[in-house]
């Protein structure tokens, strides 16, 4: 019975008129947790309920029955049901909100069998909320859809676009990709919820892609992305006659952006939210770092997936939820333009000047809360009072803000003056207007009235005590009954069926009915103990309270929808306002950050230049101060000037725990947060734009996707030598660890020859393979570098001052030691090492470098297979060796096969650079 869409029951057992309705629905919305509005509850039934009460831990019982079976149903109280539906969003499951659309009572005329009418009135969708509690305020929520058009690329490559909005927001982009660019576009934008044609979704190239995804991938008709009608969508959606005037987007570029809004309108039905317009970002606007870069670099998240102990959160200074959200996108999207980055960090100097004022600003900043997810919810029928008075506080946040920019208007950069002119438009009849009309205390919900400020509206106001002093003319009465009938007991009281009544003890009742009070006292109901009356004064009274506290909260309602309106009619400026503040909040934020950890500006222009000096690790750097550890020791980094037509690469050796990948990721953390547009942890860095940043450190399994250690390593070295040019950053640590000595030695020896050749691109390569330190006598822009240590006793200490020059030894042995293996394995570990040093002594690395020709004359020579760059010509081994048939062998021959071999080997040099 598992999917009761697809069944028809037989006659026999036809469902009741409820489940009938039940299966309609659902099957509608087959890929949905049905949430089925019942009373004060949404039930879900069948599979939905089996899923929901496993997810959410509730009871699964059981109504009535469908074909024979029992149904299985959960339900969760509607008050209650944001809380379950986070839970359920967080795991994945999308849900589709079922309403009663229709009072009872109207069913109920239809005759006996009817159910009242339902809809579904939502989609929830991860890539969909907008509500508070769903929503992480620092993070923006994206949805995501990927066009593609077959064969139009240039040599017949299909095209790709990428369109994102965040609902909650507004933010709405497009950008063209491509198949090699993609998988660092989708961990740019990290989508909560990304949508693909069905075709795309099936092809298998994409499934890995998808996969990496935590959200995965939503697969959609192909008829989302119609590229015929794509553009009147757009126009429709922001009510244009044409897209003209939007710029100028590729065909593929709209196709994704009209998916997108054809499934907001799908999942919103009918309801648009406030979009900003599609904002196109074209090739190269961006630094593009792929996901393994981001995750190694823990750009916004550790490796773990928490924000704790990420780069973001050890910058992050901002007051407000935009501020950031935006932090995290600049964070998330550095930019490869000078330009732009220089209007970035003009704005970041303007504060720092602003000095002690700056703490007004950011005191201003913190008053106004989220604007722009107000304004969201608002406009999508979603808000309540608080989502207005919202509004209110931030426009009047926007308002005194625009008024202190103002006094320095003649001093502010770019960034800011275009800040100023869009707080400066932020309605502020408006935010008076509803700072008048919305009381301090606010209800969540409209339908809770009791919004609106005593004084703002007269006619309310006299309703309002209209209501309220019944409720005194109930407690005279009741008084006045009492001396009446000197029944001290008699209470008024009031229920749904019956309204206001009068209570008094069964004993007295019966006195009540007789002359004396000639049928004043009207009988209504006899209970254990007690009966019940009404007057005609009650009932008259009755009226008029129902009637004034219905009309006191439809006038609320009316004056609720006169401000909605409002807003909505100033929804535009009200966004800009609200990008306005981010922006001002971002820039306090970072100056914010550069005075307190005494940061730097860096130069940032087309060069090659990388010159750091005396740069720092601003995650590592506070984590030693929060443990009152030695203080952080700074490095300098030149990877190449102004005047450089290829990028340097530093290859760092020491021991083990000196500081190697410090420095690597410090480095690339530079990069990222200048091109941000923020200060830099280092005295001076002068930066020529990064076009990519490729970093492979550490090791980690990809069992999920049945990849190796080594496996993974190798993937992402290849991407790196296959993309990597010179305007890109390498960060390399430990190439070839994974593998066995010579295998690792001879891959990262090559990776080494090929960046310097080929890629020329600016890097840092981190090893433990000493040997390949003799590399720099062949490769003019290869520097050796090194952590320099102290021995003492016996003992190593760790310096973290990067040097000229290599290491001498790895002190693995000593790290072992420091670490606490037993006493007698590290005595064992000194005993082996000393045999292998002695051994290796015989057989120098050095000779290595001898034996292999240049990696630009290996490579000249393709056609000589691709051992020959490391084997010698004349290899009588391998000559003896290609000569054997296996097959034809009798076992004598075999053995004797073997003998003759093993001579040959004893005749060889050896050939290794460890022996
Ligand atoms: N410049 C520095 N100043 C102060 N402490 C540092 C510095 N660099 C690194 N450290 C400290 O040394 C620890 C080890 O650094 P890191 O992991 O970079 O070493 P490593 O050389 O890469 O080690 P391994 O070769 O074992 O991977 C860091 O966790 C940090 O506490």
């Amino acid at each position: 019975m598992k999917d009761p869409a697809n069944e028809s029951p037989p006659p026999s057992a036809r469902p009741t008129p409820m489940m009938e309705q039940y299966i309609e629905i659902k099957t509608a919305n087959p890929d949905c947790l049905l949430f089925y509005r019942m009373g004060d509850f949404y039930e879900l039934f069948f599979d939905d309920a089996e899923t929901a009460s496993r997810a959410l831990g509730i009871t699964l019982t059981k109504r009535g029955k469908h074909l024979g079976e029992d149904i299985p149903m959960c339900g969760v109280p509607v008050h209650a049901a944001n809380d379950y539906l986070q839970k359920l969003i967080a795991l994945g499951h999308r849900v589709a909100v079922c309403e009663q659309t229709e009072d009872p009572a109207e069913a109920k005329k239809r005759g006996g069998r009817s159910v009242v009418r339902r809809d579904v009135v939502r989609l929830v969708t991860p890539g969909t909320i907008t509500e508070e509690t769903l929503l992480d305020a620092g993070r923006s929520n994206y949805l995501a859809a990927l066009a593609r058009s077959r064969g139009t690329g240039d040599h017949g490559a299909d095209r790709l676009a990428l369109a994102w909005v965040d609902i909650s927001t507004g933010e709405f982009r497009v950008a063209e990709t491509d198949a090699a660019r993609l998988s660092a576009d989708l961990a740019r934008v990290d989508p909560r919820e990304l949508l693909v044609p069905d075709s795309l979704f099936a092809d298998e190239t994409m499934r890995d892609l998808v996969r990496a995804l935590p959200a995965g991938a939503t697969p959609l008709p192909a008829a989302f992305f119609d590229g015929a009608t794509a553009a009147g969508r757009l126009a429709a959606y922001f009510g244009l006659g044409t897209i003209d005037g939007l710029g100028a987007f590729s065909r593929v570029e709209l196709q994704a952006a009209s998916a997108v809004l054809a499934y907001v309108e799908k999942t919103q039905i009918g309801e648009r939210p406030p979009l900003a317009r599609p904002l196109r970002e074209s090739d190269g606007d961006v630094m593009l770092i792929d996901a393994a870069t981001r995750a190694n670099l823990e750009l916004v998240r550790t490796l773990a997936g928490e924000r704790r102990g990420s780069l973001l959160a050890a910058i992050d200074r901002t007051v407000t939820g935009a501020g950031s959200r935006l932090l995290a996108g600049r964070l998330s999207s550095p930019s490869t333009d000078p330009d732009a980055i220089g209007r970035r960090l003009d704005s970041i100097d303007f504060m720092l000047d602003l000095g002690p004022a700056r703490a007004k600003v950011r005191a201003m900043l913190a008053s106004g809360p989220d604007l722009t997810r107000a304004l969201s919810r608002l406009m999508l029928n979603r808000g309540g009072p608080r989502d207005l008075a919202a509004i209110g506080a931030g426009l009047a946040a926007a308002r005194s803000l625009a008024a202190f920019l103002e006094r320095s208007a003649s001093t502010l950069p770019d960034e800011i003056l275009a800040v100023a002119a869009d707080l400066a438009a932020a309605p502020a009849v408006l935010a008076g207007r509803i700072a008048a009309a919305l009381d301090d205390e606010l209800p969540l919900l409209r339908r809770d009235g009791g919004f609106v400020r005593a004084g703002f509206d007269g006619e309310l106001d006299a309703t309002r005590a209209l209501r309220d002093e019944s409720r005194q003319v109930i407690a005279g009465l009741q008084g006045g009954y009492a001396a009446e009938t000197d029944i001290r007991a008699l209470k008024i009281r009031h229920n749904n069926v019956l309204g206001y009544f009068i209570e008094v003890p069964q004993q007295h009742g019966e006195r009540l009915l007789g002359a004396d009070f000639a049928g004043r006292y009207i009988h209504r109901q006899t209970m254990a103990g007690a009966m019940r009356f009404v007057t005609t004064e009650l009932a008259e009274l009755e009226a008029r309270i129902a009637s004034a506290g219905d009309r006191a909260l439809a006038m609320e309602s009316a004056i609720f929808d006169a401000l909605l309106a409002d807003v909505a009619a100033e929804a535009e400026p009200i966004r800009r306002a609200a990008e306005a503040l981010a922006v001002l909040d971002l820039a306090a934020a970072l100056a914010e950050l550069a005075d307190s950890e005494g940061w730097s500006r860096p130069a940032i222009d087309r060069s090659l230049a990388f010159e750091i000096e005396a740069g720092r690790h601003p995650v590592v750097e506070q984590a030693l101060k929060a443990q009152h550890a030695d203080p952080f020791v700074a490095n300098d980094c030149r990877l190449g000037s102004a005047e450089a037509e290829a990028g340097r690469i530093w290859l760092v050796t020491g021991p083990n725990m000196a500081g190697k990948s410090t420095f690597l990721r410090q480095n690339a953390l530079i990069a990222v947060l200048a091109q941000a547009g923020s200060y830099v942890p280092a005295r001076s860095a002068h930066i020529g734009v990064v076009d990519r940043l490729f970093s492979r450190v550490g090791a980690a399994d990809d069992l999920a996707r049945g990849r190796s250690t080594f496996m993974v390593e190798m993937v992402e070295t290849a991407s790196i030598l296959n993309q990597a040019s010179a305007r890109s950053l390498v960060i390399l640590d430990e190439i070839g660890r994974g593998t066995a000595t010579f295998d690792g030695l001879s891959i990262a020896w090559a990776a080494i020859e090929h960046l310097h050749a080929v890629n020329r691109s600016r890097g840092l390569f981190a090893t433990h393979y000493h040997e390949l330190t003799a590399l720099s006598q062949r490769l003019p822009r290869l520097d050796n570098v090194t952590v320099r240590v102290k021995e003492w006793e016996g003992d190593v200490v760790f310096l973290h001052e990067i040097v000229a020059g290599a290491a001498d030894r790895s002190y693995g042995i000593q790290v072992a030691k420091l670490a606490g293996l037993p006493p007698s394995v590290v005595a064992r570990a000194r005993d082996v090492l000393s045999r292998l040093e002695e051994s290796d002594r015989r057989t120098p690395a050095a000779t290595l470098i001898d034996d292999l020709p240049l990696f630009a004359a290996a490579l000249a020579k393709p056609a000589a297979g691709s051992s020959a760059a490391a084997a010698p010509a004349e290899d009588p081994l391998g000559v003896a060796l290609d000569a054997i048939a296996p097959d034809d062998l009798t076992p004598r021959e075999a053995l004797e096969a073997l003998y003759r071999l093993k001579t040959l080997r004893a005749g060889q040099p050896p050939k290794g650079a460890r022996g």
